[in-house]
């Protein structure tokens, strides 16, 4: 059974000038330690879909679908008691911007403990243990000092791995990666990038990472789902969506990725793909 199953899930804003669609008709799954890549350029409704999965929509966003079940459970039926049992602990997500997703008021270690104290019922010395043991699996140096830091304290790749910690502090079977090193140093994008798939690995957890970048998708990812304008343009696994891509749209995906840069200028997606060529 797929841990996660989602049938034609569409997503609307309610907007001044009428209804939004911004996910149409998404359909998709994720086995238990499968790395599921969703790619596509910016508005293609990537993170929209994946926040649609853990409820964190705004009131104006209508979510329908035939379909969206985790562990066989019915997400968009089960009560609010019961989808909060799961969404944190079984289903985890990270963002994009680690800073912002901390809250600077607080040491990320107060952040850490909390979620472990909240969700495993842990005593405030358990709680500390297990954050400085977090660190330490995450890659903080000096673990127990690093505890006791406010985020701007500590650079963005810190912070992210702050993040990835309270991520996997509930043991969860599913987590949830939307641009989780876009916002970092080219340098740092790799080790976090390697930090994510161990622990993936590790913890045999499903993973499913939102990326516009299809060396990330190449690197990580057993199957893709390819996102054009909210509706899913090709599923594949990896090996064939790069061998042999069949929609023109993830074509021209492969063919902008910088590497095949020729003249000055950096190739886009729209070099190659319009609606009207479809
Ligand atoms: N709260 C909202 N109200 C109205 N429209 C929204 C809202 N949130 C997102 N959208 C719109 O939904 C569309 C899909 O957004 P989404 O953030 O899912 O795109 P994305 O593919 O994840 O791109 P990005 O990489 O830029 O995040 C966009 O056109 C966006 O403007």
């Amino acid at each position: 059974m797929a841990l996660l199953k989602i049938k034609n899930l569409t997503v609307s804003f309610a907007t001044s000038s009428g209804p939004f669609k911004a996910v149409d008709g998404i359909d998709t799954f994720v086995d238990a330690g499968e790395v599921l890549a969703i790619v596509g350029e910016s508005g293609s409704g990537k993170s929209v879909s994946m926040l649609a999965v853990m409820g964190l929509l705004p009131d104006t966003a209508t979510v329908t679908a035939d379909e969206m079940t985790y562990d066989g459970r019915d997400l968009l039926r089960m009560s609010k008691a019961e989808r909060r049992r799961l969404i944190g602990r079984e289903i985890t997500m990270i963002f994009q911007e680690p800073i912002a997703s901390l809250n600077p008021a607080f040491t990320v270690g107060f952040q850490i403990e909390e979620v472990l104290r909240l969700n495993k019922g842990l005593g405030r010395a358990a709680a500390r243990a297990e954050a400085i043991h977090l660190f330490e699996q995450v890659g903080i140096p000096e673990p127990a000092t690093k505890i006791d830091a406010y985020p701007h304290q500590m650079s963005g790749g810190q912070c992210q791995r702050v993040m990835i910690a309270m991520a996997i502090a509930t043991g969860p079977k599913l987590l949830i990666a939307d641009e989780p090193t876009t916002a970092l140093d080219v340098t740092i994008q790799k080790q976090i990038l390697d930090l994510l798939m161990d622990l993936q690995e590790a913890h045999g957890m499903g993973l499913i990472l939102i990326t516009h970048d299809m060396g990330v998708v190449a690197e990580t990812a057993d199957r893709v789902v390819v996102q054009y304008k909210g509706r899913k343009m090709e599923e594949a696994d990896v090996l064939t969506l790069f061998e042999a891509p069949q929609h023109p749209y993830t074509k021209a995906l492969l063919s902008a990725l910088p590497e095949l840069a020729t003249g000055d200028r950096l190739p886009t997606v729209s070099d190659y793909y319009t609606e009207e060529g479809a």
